[in-house]
């Protein structure tokens, strides 16, 4: 067994741990994308284009994967078109990844929640409407219509009279962030999925549609039943104070930083982690990893360096030369033949000298995994003489 594992892993480079590392980072960002933030449709095309591509893979079905090999660059246009808001929010998603981010919400204290989580219970046992949105990582703006900026501490009395029927404001929602009421009146984005609300009308529908297109905490009061909802990402939940005070808590909780400063290293999601490894894994095997050795051989360009500007190349100066090399398949996928060169320093070179190689000393370019088998041919004979004078030549030219 341990001869096994040590054979398997035998030719690994550092290289390829970082390979797998960084698509595993890619994968993990991805699913983490689908799974919160794509629209249901969305997965359901990802997801069925993957299997059916894999599928094909495995079955060797030639005109599916021919299809897929000459139709991506198609499929990848019609789907970022289809479903630019999706791949929108998942950039969106990426820029506030906790990795890259410090506390937007620092300054929420224990008293502002208690006094958040009062107002709603007041509100709902008085039965007064409310709708109160508590912004996450992700930029709201794109979401909010209208509103006015209020920008006032957090306190019983404003939010009850602000949620106050006859006041002017009561209409739409209102954002705190920071610790602060920051705008009030504003009109949120309507849930298309009717049937989530429990016939409920467009208050419960606005806080559910801004929870399923960011990840912002969103509080709504009934006025007709005196319930307390909190909807976040895409789900409705009945609440008392209790666990509004609690939720609320472990929303300001997620966005502040650690107390050293230094942002915190997500440690939730594992599964997903350890998925997004576990296929990169796989990929790198499937792709990547191959340890028959395989030998092909180019024609190579010698270009000549450094030659002074009195001296030229006596004609006929060789000009290619043959080159086998040897390595694994993926070795190759990093050589590219047209950007290869012998490269000799014609400075070096006196009179006429035959230049040898056998290890591929003047080979530029060439990936440092692959190995030179042979250069053909093995010298080469090259002359260096001055320039001769234009007149000198034309004069005899003449005769
Ligand atoms: N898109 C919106 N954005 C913000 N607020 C909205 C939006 N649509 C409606 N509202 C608020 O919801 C109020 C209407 O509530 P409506 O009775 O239709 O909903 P509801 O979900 O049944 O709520 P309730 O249980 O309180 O009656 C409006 O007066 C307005 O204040």
């Amino acid at each position: 067994m341990q001869a096994f594992f040590e054979k398997l892993t035998e030719p690994l480079r550092y290289a390829d741990v970082l390979d797998v590392a960084i698509v595993s980072v890619l994968l993990y960002v991805t699913f983490v994308w689908l799974r919160d933030r794509a629209s249901r449709s969305l997965r359901i095309v990802t997801v069925g284009l993957t299997a059916t591509f894999l599928t094909a893979r495995w079955l060797e079905l030639y005109l599916t994967t021919m299809l897929f090999h000459y139709g991506m660059l198609a499929i990848v246009i019609a789907l970022v078109i289809v479903f630019q808001n999706d791949i929108r929010y998942g950039f969106e998603r990426l820029t506030t990844f906790r990795w890259f981010h410090y506390s937007s919400n620092p300054e929420v204290n224990s008293l502002h929640i208690d006094m958040i989580s009062e107002a709603v219970t007041v509100m709902a046992r008085d039965r007064i409407g409310a709708l109160i949105v508590f912004p996450g990582r992700e930029p709201l703006d794109r979401h909010l219509r209208g509103g006015v900026t209020v920008d006032a501490e957090v306190s019983l009395p404003l939010l009850l009279s602000i949620f106050h029927p006859k006041s002017p404001g009561h209409d739409g929602a209102v954002v705190i962030a920071s610790g602060r009421i920051a705008t009030l009146g504003l009109h949120l984005p309507l849930s298309q999925r009717v049937d989530q609300i429990h016939g409920s009308g467009t208050r419960h529908a606005a806080a559910l549609g801004l929870s399923e297109c960011s990840d912002a905490l969103v509080l709504v009061v009934s006025e007709e039943r005196g319930t307390v909802t909190l909807c976040r990402n895409g789900e409705l939940q009945v609440v008392d104070q209790a666990s509004v005070a609690e939720q609320l808590h472990n929303h300001f909780l997620e966005q502040s930083s650690s107390a050293d400063g230094r942002p915190q290293i997500q440690v939730a999601n594992w599964l997903t982690k350890l998925v997004a490894v576990a296929v990169a894994i796989l990929l790198w095997f499937q792709l990547a990893y191959h340890t028959d050795t395989i030998q092909r051989t180019y024609i190579i360009p010698i270009e000549y360096r450094n030659l002074p500007a009195d001296l030229e190349i006596v004609e006929p100066k060789p000009t290619h030369v043959q080159v086998t090399l040897s390595g694994v398949q993926p070795a190759f996928g990093m050589l590219d033949p047209a950007a290869s060169t012998v490269s000799l320093d014609a400075n070096q070179i006196s009179g006429q000298q035959t230049l040898r190689w056998t290890t591929g000393d003047h080979l530029k370019n060439v990936p440092s995994e692959l190995a030179v088998e042979s250069v053909e041919p093995q010298s080469i004979v090259v002359s260096v003489r001055k320039k001769r004078l234009q007149s000198v030549d034309s004069n005899r030219d003449q005769k």
